[in-house]
This record gives structure tokens, C-alpha cells and sequence, in this order.
């Protein structure tokens, strides 16, 4: 399932933006305010906990990207009546759940990893579900082992058919005691809406804690549920009867801050973005602070900005939260190309995270990836043969190149590196960046780049 070489452009401009390609004149500095909406990460997850309610929900924030588009698509593949309310907000009514084909399942899943999270609820409503193949970046294997082992211990029957997996529950869903063997936000979520309804406790180990599973839990408690998050990762659900829809304004997208502010430190510019809070954001504000960036904590948002002077080097291991986010060092990276000295980032969530370097190096980027791990903190992938430390070295002066974009933050990262480069770059397959990044082009245009778009 969804093994690394498919070809990206599947999941690209066939969901997001009509534009393929983005011709960029780099060396301008991006300077002005942008606004940041719900986060990718737990907006498609907060439309999949409406199905457990007996009411509609009302989800407030959704940004307009092709995650949130394809998850739209597989509820209303199954019934749920989705509907737009103001502005960025959402309505989602489940009183008509049915039975989806699995064709249908297989055709809306598109680029998105959310149609394994249908799993419980669907369950719970109809007694059986469909996983199809899953989409979302390919940056390592991505197994779902832990989702299938969790959703077992609850009782559900799995069964592999050739046309993908199928779920059924005919002595319904019971609480369990589960235990991750390492903290996955996706098996952590799987958890959490299949046990808010299961008959009796679920205690859950290893769980993963990030801001949006938090915020999802901020949902589930909205809706009815009881859950009980303690120390050391441990998360204790009662099931109940019965849920109701929420109400809820989503949490904002912390990795689109945090690119945006990589974006402002690589092209020596100065970004305000609305709607980032400091309290998700402590462990990048700490990293950004040491690479030589600057920031203005305000009320309404964060101003991200470079104060002039060399850039730091710095040694990153990602990690899960509260450590430094996977998701944030494709975008820092073309930063540290820009830092006095030789930087490290040894990735410790994802085995195969670093495919996007190799536009940087075509770029003049000194940039080597090693087998090895370069750092102390306990990683999966060490002894094995995946490159997942990088060393970068730096300053370098980048040029303008004619590159592909891999993935969405690697994506994100290309687009920064041709917008601080000398001279013009080309960008193509920026579709997928559509993925999690709301109107991405016309926050460039409002920050002063200056591009030319093909389709
Ligand atoms: C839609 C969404 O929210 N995506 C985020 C989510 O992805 P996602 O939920 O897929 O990431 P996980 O936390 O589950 O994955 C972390 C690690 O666990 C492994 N694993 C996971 C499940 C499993 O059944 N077996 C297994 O081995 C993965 O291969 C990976 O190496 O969390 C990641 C880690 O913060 C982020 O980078 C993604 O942006
Ligand atoms: C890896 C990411 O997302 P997904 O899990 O949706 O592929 C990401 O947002 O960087």
C-alpha cells in the first residue's frame, strides 16, 4: 500500500489547482501580512468525527485545499450531507450514513491519508468499512499496521480483499487496552474515534500528543465523549451511548506558519501571519530564534522576520511533539543553506524524507544525505539503509534552476528556495502543494513575488 516511486503527479493538479507550473524571479525579499485557516491535520479529521454525531456539526476555519475537497467527497460518498455555511465554515449532517461501493471509496480517496480514520465511525454506524489505497506524501513506507492492530483490539474483523481492505463489526466495537509501539498521529486518531462510542474503557499507551489531536479531543468532548489525557502519553476514553455534532473553530495550521516563517528568513524578507499562536509553536520559535530569524509575538498572529546578519547553523532532530515536527525542516533547510557554518537535520519520524534535496544541490546547495544517524535521540531508521540525516553546509548562493516538486512541505521548500535564488526557476507539479497550503499563489502575489504561472 502506497509504496515510495508512484508517481506524484497522481495526487497533484488532478484535486488541487489548475496550474502545473510556476516560473519564478527570485532574490526578492516576501514582505506583508497573510492568514492562516484551519490546520490540514486535524480539519479532515474533525469532518470525520461529525459522522459519530447523531446532530450536524458545524466546523468552523476549513481552509480551502484539496485534502479538506477529497475528505468532503468520500462523506458524501457515504451519506453525509456536507454544506457550506459561511465563509470557511462547514456543515456536516450524518443523519444519512449508508453503505459506500468500495469503487466509490477507491475513486474519492485521491491523494489524502484521512480514509483510514473512516474506519471506526463507520463501524460504529453501519457495522462494516472500506479501506482503499491511501494517498498523502511519499516520504517512507507509511505501513498502517498500527491502525489495523488497533482497530482489531476493538473487536473489528479485518479482512484483505483484492479490491483493498474491509472492516466488519458483528458483535459491535468493545474499549481496550491498546499500546502504540511508537506515538503515530494517525493510530493515535484511530483510537480516539473508534473508542468514544465502543462499550466500556479504552486505555491507550503511547499515544501521540500534538495540538491537533489535542484539538480533536477538544471536539470529541464537545460532542459528548469522556476522555482522559494523562502523563506519559497515556489516554483513557469511556465510551458512551451517544454523541451529538460540535460547534468548534479549528486550531490554526501550524505548519503553514512555520513554512511561511522559513519563507521570510530565506528571502531575507518579513511575514506577519494572522492567526499563529505562540503556544503550539514554542520548540520552532526556539529553532528559528537560534538559525539568527526573529519574531513578534502579537495578539492577532506572528511576525516572522530576518534582522539582517549571517545565519546560525543548527543541529534539528525531528521528533514527535513536543519536539521539533517533521513537517517544519523541509522548509527551515533552504535556510540553513543560507547559515554560516555546517547544519544538521537528522529525521527521526520519516525514513525517506530528504528526496527534495536533490533540486537544492542542482540549485548549488552543499547539501549530503547519510545513511547513519547523525544524532542521540533514539530513531528507527538507524542501521537500516534509509539516508536520513542531512548535513548541510553552508552559506551558499542558490540559482535558478528547473525543478519538480516531490511532496507537499518539499514542495514548499522548492518554492522557497527559487524565491530566494538568483535568477529565474521553474517549478513544476506544484499541485500537490494545493494539499496544505490554502491559496498559496495569491499569498505569494499579496507578499510581493514575482511569478509568471503556466497551466
Ligand atoms: C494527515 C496528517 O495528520 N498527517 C500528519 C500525520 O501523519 P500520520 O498520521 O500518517 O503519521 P504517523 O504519526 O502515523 O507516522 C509516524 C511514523 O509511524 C509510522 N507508522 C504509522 C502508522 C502505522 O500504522 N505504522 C507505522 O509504522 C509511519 O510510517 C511513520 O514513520 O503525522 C505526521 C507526524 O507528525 C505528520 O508528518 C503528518 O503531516
Ligand atoms: C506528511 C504530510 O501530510 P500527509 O500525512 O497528509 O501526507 C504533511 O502535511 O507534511
Amino acid at each position: 500500500m502506497n509504496t515510495l516511486g508512484q508517481d506524484a503527479k497522481n495526487h497533484g493538479t488532478a484535486v488541487g489547482l489548475n496550474v502545473d507550473k510556476i516560473t519564478i524571479n527570485g532574490g526578492k525579499p516576501l514582505r506583508g501580512r497573510i492568514e492562516l485557516k484551519g490546520a490540514k491535520n486535524l480539519v479532515t479529521k474533525a469532518m470525520v468525527a461529525a459522522i459519530l454525531g447523531d446532530t450536524p456539526s458545524v466546523l468552523k476555519d476549513v481552509p480551502n485545499i484539496s485534502d479538506v475537497r477529497i475528505v468532503r467527497g468520500l462523506l458524501e460518498v457515504h451519506g453525509v450531507s456536507v454544506t457550506q455555511g459561511i465563509e470557511g465554515e462547514l456543515i456536516l449532517d450524518p443523519s444519512a450514513v449508508e453503505t459506500a461501493h468500495m469503487a466509490d471509496i477507491d475513486a474519492h480517496a485521491g491523494s489524502s491519508r484521512i480514509p483510514i480514520l473512516f474506519c471506526g465511525p463507520l463501524l460504529h454506524r453501519l457495522g462494516e468499512a472500506f479501506i482503499p489505497d491511501l494517498g498523502g506524501c511519499r516520504i517512507g513506507d507509511r505501513p498502517i499496521d498500527y491502525h489495523l492492530e488497533v482497530l482489531r483490539n476493538f473487536g473489528a474483523i479485518v479482512e484483505k480483499l483484492p479490491s483493498g481492505i474491509r472492516m466488519s463489526a458483528p458483535g459491535g466495537l468493545h474499549g481496550a487496552k491498546v499500546s502504540l509501539p511508537y506515538p503515530s498521529v494517525g493510530a493515535t486518531e484511530q483510537v480516539l474515534l473508534t473508542a468514544v462510542l465502543a462499550d466500556g474503557i479504552t486505555e491507550l499507551s503511547g499515544a501521540a500528543i500534538e495540538p491537533e489531536i489535542m484539538d480533536l479531543i477538544n471536539i470529541l468532548q464537545k460532542m459528548g465523549a469522556i476522555i482522559t489525557v494523562d502523563t506519559d502519553r497515556v489516554i483513557r476514553i469511556e465510551g458512551v451511548e451517544k454523541l451529538e455534532g460540535y460547534t468548534h473553530r479549528a486550531l490554526f495550521d501550524r505548519n503553514e506558519a512555520a513554512s511561511w516563517a522559513a519563507a521570510a528568513l530565506a528571502t531575507d524578507g518579513d511575514i506577519f501571519v494572522g492567526g499563529a499562536r505562540q503556544a503550539e509553536m514554542l520548540t520552532f520559535l526556539n529553532v528559528f530564534r537560534k538559525v539568527g530569524g526573529d519574531f513578534e509575538i502579537q495578539e492577532d498572529g506572528i511576525r516572522f522576520f530576518h534582522p539582517g546578519g549571517e545565519l546560525s547553523p543548527v543541529i534539528i532532530e525531528t521528533d514527535v511533539h513536543p519536539g521539533f515536527m517533521t513537517d517544519w525542516q523541509q522548509p527551515l533547510v533552504i535556510a540553513l543553506t543560507k547559515a554560516k557554518g555546517v547544519s544538521i537535520v537528522h529525521e527521526t519520524v520519516y525514513e525517506q524524507r530528504f528526496g527534495f534535496v536533490d533540486a537544492l544541490v542542482e540549485m548549488g546547495a552543499s547539501i549530503e544525505v547519510h545513511k547513519e544517524c547523525l544524532g542521540g535521540r533514539a530513531c528507527r531508521f538507524g542501521q537500516r539503509n534509509f539516508k536520513h540525516s542531512a548535513v548541510i553546509s553552508g552559506p551558499t548562493k542558490l540559482t535558478g534552476a528547473d525543478i519538480e516538486v516531490p511532496d507537499l512541505r518539499g514542495g514548499f521548500s522548492h518554492l522557497i528556495a527559487a524565491l530566494s535564488a538568483d535568477g529565474r526557476s521553474t517549478v513544476s507539479n506544484v499541485g500537490i502543494i494545493a494539499r496544505g497550503y490554502e491559496n498559496f499563489i495569491t499569498k505569494l502575489e499579496l507578499l510581493g513575488a514575482d511569478f509568471e504561472l503556466e497551466g
